[in-house]
């Protein structure tokens, strides 16, 4: 029994953990697409926006006024507090696939991510929800008016999470789609109508690693 433990240790050890990002406009279905993947295909999923809310709701945490400020300008926290948050998150997991959803969303982020995760892990695609800016919005002030509980979700904060996500975000997904890493998703309709194409791609990227494998 020990020496089958050591022998997994061993060989997971020697496995880099698989990342699919997760990127989209402001409630262009994130989350929820990836709570749907979780129970279909056994990813962890960790949203850097959850992580930074739970690291400002922490009585005396250092960067809760910095990331409540963020937030609330729909800006991007530094990447070395989002950065760590992922890293602790991935560590404290017993699981080897992790669906990173809301990052790498600016340069700065991006830039972190190469310096301290990159070669670590074994990015396998870019999820990207293609949403309507004008359905996002009326999606966000839905989620806010029945109790979210989030500050950003008021028209003044999402106006400047769009002007972000435009600026900032968007070049991005670019930057992955001319590594040609990009599997473009229309999240306009329905949550299960997305699924059956979030489905799609995920088989079609299963059987292609099964493939490399063999
Ligand atoms: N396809 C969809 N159609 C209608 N409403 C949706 C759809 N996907 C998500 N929602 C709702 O829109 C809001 C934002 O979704 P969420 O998954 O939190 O987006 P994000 O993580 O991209 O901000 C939530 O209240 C969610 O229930
Ligand atoms: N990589 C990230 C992700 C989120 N955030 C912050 O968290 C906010 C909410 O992000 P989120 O991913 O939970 O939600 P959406 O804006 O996608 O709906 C963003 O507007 C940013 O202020 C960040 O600073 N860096």
């Amino acid at each position: 029994m020990l020496l089958i433990t050591t022998l997994r240790r061993l060989s997971m050890a020697n496995v880099k953990p698989s990342i699919v990002f997760v990127l989209g406009g402001p409630g262009s279905g994130k989350g929820t697409q990836c709570a749907k993947i979780i129970k279909e295909f056994g990813y962890v999923h960790l949203s850097a926006g959850d992580l930074l809310r739970t690291e400002r709701d922490i009585p005396g945490s250092r960067y809760g006024d910095l990331i409540e400020k963020h937030i609330r300008n729909g800006t991007i926290v530094p990447v070395e507090i989002t950065c760590n948050l992922l890293h602790a998150a991935m560590n404290n997991s017993r699981k080897d696939r992790f669906l990173i959803d809301g990052f790498p969303r600016n340069q700065d982020n991006l830039e972190g991510w190469n310096r301290e995760m990159a070669a670590k892990v074994n990015l396998q695609f870019v999820l990207f929800f293609d949403c309507n800016e004008q359905v996002c919005i009326d999606r966000c002030l839905k989620r806010g008016s029945s109790g979210s509980g989030r500050s950003d979700d008021n028209e003044e904060s999402l106006k400047k999470r769009f002007i972000t996500y435009f600026k900032d975000t968007l070049p991005i997904v670019d930057h992955y789609q001319k590594q040609n890493l990009v599997r473009k998703i229309d999240a306009n309709s329905s949550e299960d109508t997305v699924f059956e194409e979030v489905k799609k791609c995920f088989k079609e990227v299963i059987l292609i690693s099964w493939e490399y494998q063999m």
